[in-house]
């Protein structure tokens, strides 16, 4: 896919004193479906919250040709970058249809919005059938169910036409059928738009990251992909909660081929 790629260069977040993201340097190209993992504490969100505007940081992050540090919030957000938080952001009263007409609709007032109209944007139809809501579209969002929620989410954005979308833990809480579908979902909107995971969910991740970043303590520890960094000892020491062990000490050679799957938290 061509378009924009996300360019992060020794980004740093500090509170009072504590240095939550420390020199972090990341590049992900149009298309890709980065999963950024770690423990908690990493800094992960932290780095999200840098890159959309919502704390003070240094560094360098550039969106295509565009720098988005220091800009304010709705800047960034207008430049293509779109984000969920864990908890989803939706108006519980208003149906499906309604939701995604108010998140298409800047520029349009609110009556022209909410009004029963004959026609639905084009927008809308293609966030509704890429998110498998067309069927529920009438229904209010208060009545979904919790996946279905997310998905709804994830389509506010698709009309917006956000070019990057920043997910934190897109499937906490989910049934194993929804996180399929919600991979599923994240493979079909990567194939024209750049997707960044914040994930805990080990087996989500194996099933659908096509590249991963392995935050530590504030620095990237490891990336590549998942073959790569569920091999890479560093990764297995830190989810093994020995990295903070003393040098000196006799550790056992990490095994290798060992699956990341231990390392399941959240
Ligand atoms: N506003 C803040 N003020 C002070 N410290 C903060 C603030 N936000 C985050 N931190 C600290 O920064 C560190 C990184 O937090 P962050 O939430 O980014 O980690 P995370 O990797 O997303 O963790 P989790 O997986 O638990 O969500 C933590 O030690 C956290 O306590």
């Amino acid at each position: 896919m061509s378009g924009e790629g996300l360019t992060i260069r020794d980004l740093k977040v500090t509170f009072d004193g504590f240095t939550a993201v420390d020199g972090v340097d990341l590049d992900i190209h149009p298309g890709d479906l980065r999963f950024l993992i770690g423990p908690n504490g990493a800094g992960k969100t932290t780095l999200v919250d840098a890159v959309t505007g919502l704390v003070k940081a240094t560094g360098s992050v550039r969106f295509g040709d565009q720098d988005l540090l220091g800009r304010p919030v709705q800047r960034i957000a207008r430049m293509g970058i779109g984000r969920t938080f864990q908890t989803a952001t939706v108006f519980e009263q208003l149906t499906v249809l309604q939701n995604l007409d108010i998140a298409a609709g800047a520029g349009r007032g609110v009556w022209t919005m909410l009004r029963r109209r004959k026609g639905i944007p084009d927008e809308v139809a293609k966030a509704l059938e890429t998110t498998g809501l067309t069927d529920l579209r009438d229904r209010p969002a208060g009545a979904l169910a919790h996946g279905q929620k997310q998905w709804l989410e994830i389509g506010m954005l698709l009309v917006q036409d956000v070019k990057l979308l920043l997910l934190d833990e897109p499937v906490a809480g989910m049934s194993h059928d929804e996180r399929e579908a919600t991979g599923e979902l994240l493979q079909r909107v990567s194939a024209d738009h750049t997707v960044v995971v914040i994930e805990h969910d080990m087996d989500f991740m194996r099933s659908f990251a096509r590249s991963v970043s392995v935050l530590h303590a504030g620095k990237v520890l490891s990336e590549g992909t998942v073959a790569e960094v569920q091999a890479d000892a560093k990764v297995q020491d830190v989810y093994l909660g020995r990295a903070s062990e003393p040098e000196t000490e006799e550790v056992e050679p990490a095994p290798v081929t060992m699956p990341v799957a231990v390392a399941e938290e959240a």
